[in-house]
């Protein structure tokens, strides 16, 4: 394994990537030329907000399955190009927001009593306050643009200031409001005229890039403070630097700015505007949480585990971590069975889930039986991030449905694949300690532990059918290891699932097809 880090990260975050086994080049500040040449070779990308990961770098990635953004923010990676290679993408969302809420508060005291400032003439040998009177912040009213992470932080810490907390956050429910103690507002105009700091921490996306603009500045409180610790372009930089001449802006804080990084910004013109160069998560706590966090991220992802933090997979929460493998290992076995046993092209996939596992993030074990689904015909060009992509690709339809209970099970999930007039069915369970079994194929009942090696075999249901199978596996050198029978007494046919200790030869698997009574064999791998 293979990663290249191509900003500063801490120590211990390149050590935790060396004890995995993982060869680590760090190259931070590596002029884009050279990573362009060099990304080829490798099989991982760590970042930070620097490095733009966009088509022209995946294009030179060949190798490339996992990008890590150490830090929250993902708006310097293209996910779409990601997710079409099934490169998955990580990042660490809850590692350095304290800081960044620190940040925010810092500068936020930081304008309003003109510390920089102050401290720069005494710097100068200039004792002088003259000019650069402050602003308490107890009574008064901050807008907060943004609820999540970040912005709840901000709003608990500044309560303790005796602030009124204002926030505008469609997306976040009534209940959070209430339960931050913050009062929401339907609109942002709302926000906008009614309070005296605005502060804002909605992530880059198309809907919130240039949000706060010359139309906002016009409804806003004049003498407005303006704090922005979250993305460059989220205020509109250049309406904001209008309003800062039109005295509507009094002071601004602001971490990120338009084009980063330079140290050329037109904001750093203004005597009240306090710009720091992207620090929000500068700390030694956050960067080491950061670095610890996406190197584990990283290694998840080269061996091909489920990691939480996926962020072109659905979310998983850290919770369900250890119980969902069981089922993703399960859904896999499932999946993988198919294309082993049947020759159809696929039309639709059911997958029903029943029991406890219906309680789980279901999503993520389609994922898991839709890479299995495809892999004996695709190989290692389907994973989790792209399978769904792909299904819909193959013009598969997916569907997911769940049931509380499940008939003579504790948890139960059952695989429905829809070829060309026919219907393959499995269903597969979850023992103590995670282990999958399969207890259904094609209406036969098992109690099959999977194995790497299976046979599987339709026969008349009629003796001397299996000691034959035994005689000709001998003969073939291929040792048996357990054996399972599933009978239809209907039409008088079964099912034989044999767990064998090696592969089966063509050969070996032609004789068994002329055994009589043999209707079809086939040799499954896991
Ligand atoms: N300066 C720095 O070094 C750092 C900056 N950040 C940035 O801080 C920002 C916030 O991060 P988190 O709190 O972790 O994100 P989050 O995802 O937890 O919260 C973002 C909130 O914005 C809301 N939102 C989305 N669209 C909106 C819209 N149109 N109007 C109003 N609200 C909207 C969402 O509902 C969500 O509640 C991000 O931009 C992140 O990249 C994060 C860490 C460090
Ligand atoms: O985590 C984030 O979103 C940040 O903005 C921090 O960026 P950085 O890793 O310090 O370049």
């Amino acid at each position: 394994m293979k990663v290249l880090v191509s900003e500063q990260i801490a120590q211990k975050g390149i050590e935790k990537l060396t004890q995995e086994g993982v060869n680590v080049d760090v190259k931070p500040g590596l002029p884009r030329e050279e990573l362009l040449s060099i990304i080829g070779e490798y099989d991982g990308l760590i970042v930070r907000s620097n490095t733009k990961v966009n088509e022209e770098l995946y294009q030179k990635a060949a190798k490339l399955k996992v990008v890590g953004r150490a830090g929250n923010g993902v708006d310097n990676i293209e996910m779409e190009g990601a997710t079409k290679r099934g490169i998955i993408v990580v990042n660490t969302p809850e590692s350095n927001v304290v800081s960044a809420a620190e940040l925010t508060i810092g500068l936020l005291f930081a304008t309003c009593r003109n510390i920089p400032q102050l401290h720069n003439r005494l710097k100068e040998r200039l004792w002088d306050r003259s000019g650069l009177k402050g602003m308490e912040l107890q009574g008064k009213t901050v807008g907060i643009v943004g609820l999540g992470r970040i912005g709840s932080l901000v709003a608990t810490r500044l309560k303790s200031f005796g602030m009124t907390i204002i926030a505008y956050d469609p997306y976040i429910s009534d209940t959070r409001f209430q339960k931050l103690g913050v009062e929401k507002k339907e609109t942002l105009d709302e926000l906008m005229s009614q309070c005296d700091i605005l502060t804002i921490h909605t992530p880059k996306t198309e809907e919130t890039y240039g949000m706060i603009g010359k139309e906002q500045f016009k409804v806003a409180k004049k003498g407005l403070t303006v704090i922005n610790c979250a993305r460059a372009g989220l205020i509109n930089e250049a309406a904001l630097m209008e309003a800062l001449k039109a005295k509507i802006v009094k002071r601004a804080g602001i971490d990120v700015l338009e084009g980063e990084p330079h140290a050329t910004s037109p904001l750093l013109e203004f005597d009240n505007v306090i710009v720091t160069p992207h620090a929000g998560a500068d700390t030694v706590e956050a960067q080491d949480n950061v670095g610890i966090t996406v190197a584990q991220e990283v290694v998840s992802a080269l061996r091909g585990e489920m990691v939480p933090n996926a962020v072109n997979l659905p979310t998983l929460p850290v919770q369900e971590l250890d119980v969902i493998q069981a089922y993703l290992r399960l859904g896999e076995i499932m999946g993988k069975m198919y294309y082993q046993l049947e020759k159809e092209a696929v039309e639709k996939v059911e997958i029903i889930y029943q029991g406890e596992v219906a309680s789980l993030e279901t999503p993520v074990i389609s994922l898991a039986i839709l890479k299995g689904l495809f892999e004996p015909v695709l190989k290692e060009r389907v994973n989790y991030v792209n399978a769904q992509l792909i299904a819909k690709n193959r013009s598969v339809k997916v569907t997911e449905s769940k049931e509380s209970t499940a008939d003579n099970y504790l948890t139960l999930i059952t695989l429905k694949v829809m070829s060309k007039g026919k219907v393959f069915t499995i269903s597969g369970t979850t023992f103590a300690k995670g282990e999958p079994r399969i207890v259904e194929i094609n209406g036969y009942e098992f109690d099959v532990n999977p194995t790497p090696y299976m046979l599987i075999a339709e026969n008349i249901d009629k003796p001397g059918v299996v000691g034959q199978m035994g005689t000709l596996l001998g003969a073939g050198k291929v040792n048996i290891a357990t054996m399972q029978l599933g009978r239809n007494f209907t039409d008088q046919q079964a099912m034989m699932v044999l767990a064998v200790d090696s592969e089966v030869s063509r050969e070996t698997l032609q004789f068994l097809s002329g055994i009589e009574g043999i209707l079809r064999v086939r040799f499954v791998k896991i």
